[in-house]
Formats: structure tokens, sequence, C-alpha cells
């Protein structure tokens, strides 16, 4: 098993996700001898889990089952023990696209913190890229470490325990793309141009101009993107706007320190984003038939019903599939700003 391979059996080491129900999953280290607690009851990694199928239904001792899942980035992220707030998928989907990331991408990233981004870069950029990860919190790091030991993704990562703003990415001349989670982005711009390749633009627009990113004349093999996401997820502003409506406002002026500091530095085709996703509720509807009254074509007397009116009564309805919009649009995460190193 690693993140950016997949296995069909599962193996002693790996690391399994354990899937109880659609709001109910859990990772599991699989070790020969050991045992893991479900509701379902007891799954013992031995006769259970080791040499089974990934995707397996697996009976638990209190005969309940569960799915066990090989790990992707998406479950990790669902899963992981969280050490600091995180990025979800919608975001994390954003930012790939946004930055190109592809295999053979070299990218820069800080903070590490619980490494829900890290993963899903990992995977990305498997098998020939790298990320350089800055983490300044030292536990963070070495924990980070580790589970990327134990992702069997180790060899693309290299985790420094630094400060970013002071001490930069480590690196020079080498990043495609440079991702910042940190609460003062604007005072690592000047690392984030440093890591950067020394060629090459690329233009990462927000498809709010022509309906899809726009690339400037084809330089887009030496690409070298910027973003960053000010630490300001958290409770939706969507859902009680007074309360959080300073804490929004901070954030927007953190979002302009952050762009100010860009353009000082001399990136271009700077915009910021806000992911928001309205799901819609897909469901069945049923509508009542217009009653239109007796068809007079086909009736033989008067004031008399014919068959097919008496078999089908004037409360006919007819069944059809719609969408609702939600109501509410939780999970105002962050504003990601985006902008392109220029040819030097
Ligand atoms: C919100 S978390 C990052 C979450 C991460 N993107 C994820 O998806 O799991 C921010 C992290 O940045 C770290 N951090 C804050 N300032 C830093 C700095 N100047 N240098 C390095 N790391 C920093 C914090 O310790 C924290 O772990």
């Amino acid at each position: 098993m690693s993140f950016v391979e997949y296995s069909d059996f599962i193996q002693d080491g790996d690391v399994a996700i354990v899937y109880l129900g659609h709001e109910s999953m859990m990772p599991v280290k699989v070790q020969k001898g050991a045992q893991t607690q479900t509701r379902y009851g007891v799954i013992r990694h031995s006769t259970d889990l080791i040499g089974q199928r990934y995707g397996s239904k697996v009976t638990c001792s209190k005969g309940g089952w569960v799915h066990v899942l090989h790990p992707t980035p998406e479950l990790w992220t669902v899963t992981l023990p969280h050490r600091t707030q995180i990025l979800y998928t919608t975001d994390i989907a954003t930012i790939t696209m946004m930055l190109e990331l592809k295999p053979g991408s070299v990218v820069c990233e800080s903070g590490t913190g619980s490494g829900s981004l890290s993963h899903a870069i990992l995977r990305t950029i498997a098998p020939t890229g790298h990320l350089h990860t800055v983490e300044f919190h030292q536990q963070r790091a070495e924990k980070a470490a580790e589970e990327f030991k134990e992702h069997r993704v180790d060899h693309l990562v290299t985790v420094r325990n630094q400060d970013v703003c002071k001490d930069g990415f480590g690196v020079t001349g080498v990043a495609d793309a440079v991702f910042l989670d940190i609460p003062s982005p604007w005072e690592a711009v000047r690392h984030a141009k440093a890591a950067m390749k020394r060629q090459g633009l690329c233009c990462r627009q927000g498809a709010g101009q022509r309906g899809s990113i726009r690339k400037k004349g084809g330089f887009t093999s030496h690409c070298s993107g910027w973003m960053f996401s000010p630490e300001s997820r958290s409770q939706a502003e969507h859902h009680c706007p007074k309360t959080l409506q300073p804490e929004a406002t901070n954030r927007r002026q953190d979002v302009q320190r952050t762009c100010e500091a860009l353009a000082d530095q001399g990136f271009e085709e700077i915009s910021t984003v806000e992911v928001l996703l309205r799901v819609h509720d897909v469901r069945n509807v049923s509508l009542p038939l217009p009653d239109f009254g007796p068809d007079p074509s086909s009736q033989t007397e008067p004031g008399a019903a014919t068959a097919a009116e008496k078999a089908a009564p004037n409360h006919a309805s007819v069944t059809i599939k719609t969408t609702t919009p939600p109501r509410e649009i939780p999970g105002h995460t962050g504003y990601l700003t985006f902008a392109t190193k220029p040819r030097t």
C-alpha cells in the first residue's frame, strides 16, 4: 500500500480506511496480532485484514460488517488526526487545478499542518515530482514526516522544521508552484519568489473573466504559480454574518496585505477566489395532472364516463425528478489568492 500507488491486497504495515458508514470512517494501521474495536465488534487484523482484498466486506465479532478501503488523499482528509485546521477537498481541487500541478511538478508548501493538502499534492506530483514542506512547530513537522513514511510517500517529500517567514523554504529557483497556509503569508512572499523557478510565466486567472482558465502566450512549460489561503477557515461566515463580521473584515484586510506584498514583489495577475460548494438536492416530486374534464369525442351518451375515465380518475399525478438548491451554504474556508511570477 502507498498513497501514490494502488495495491490489491491488504498487508501488514498498511494504513487502511475502515468504512463503517458514509459519515463514519477511520484509518487503521494494520499490524499482525492487533485488533480494532468498532461499534460492530472487533476486527482481528491477522485473520480479518491481512491478505484480504482492498474493498472487501469484513464481518466483525458482533456480526456487523464494515468495508476496508485502500487509502486515498480524499479519504485521509476526512479521517486524519487533526493537529490543526485543515484544507478540504473542494479547496484542494481548486488549488491543484489553478497551480496546474501534475506528475513531475516541484512544489513548496508551508505550513504542513496536519498534512491534508500535502497528501493530495504528493499523489498528483508522483512519481517524479517533489514537495518541500515547511512547518515551524516541531512536533507537527515530526509527526508529518512520520506519517509520510508510514504512507510510503517519504521519497517524494522533504519536511523542514523552520519559520518560512524568516528562513524560507530551504531551496532556491526550483519550484513550479508555491502554496502558503500560514497566518501572515505576506511575510513569506519574498521567500516564495526566491523558491520559484527563474524562468516562466503562466497565468492562473479565476474562471470569472471568461468562464475558463486563461493562459498566456505558450509559456506553460515553465510554470510558476503562487497562492495562499489566509488562516481564515473556520465557522461558516454565511451562517452568522453578524457575529463574524469583524473576523471577516480582518480576513479581507489580510487578503489585501498579501495582494499588496505580491504586487510589491513584482507578481502579476493577482486574483482571489472563494470556493463555495452548492450541492443541489435531487429528489422526486409528484405533480397532479390538470383535469380538463371528460373527453367529448369518446363519450357514448351525454354525461356518461368512458372506461378510460373510470380507470384514471381526475386526481391522477405524474412523478418527475427535480433539484432544489441549498438554503444555506456552510463551509466558507478561506480566500485563495493566486498570482504569477513574471519571467525575469
Ligand atoms: C492551518 S495549518 C496548515 C494546514 C494544512 N494546509 C493542511 O491542509 O493540513 C497552518 C500551519 O502553519 C504553521 N505555521 C504558521 N506560521 C508558520 C511559519 N511562519 N513558518 C512555518 N510554519 C508556520 C502552523 O504551525 C500550522 O501547523
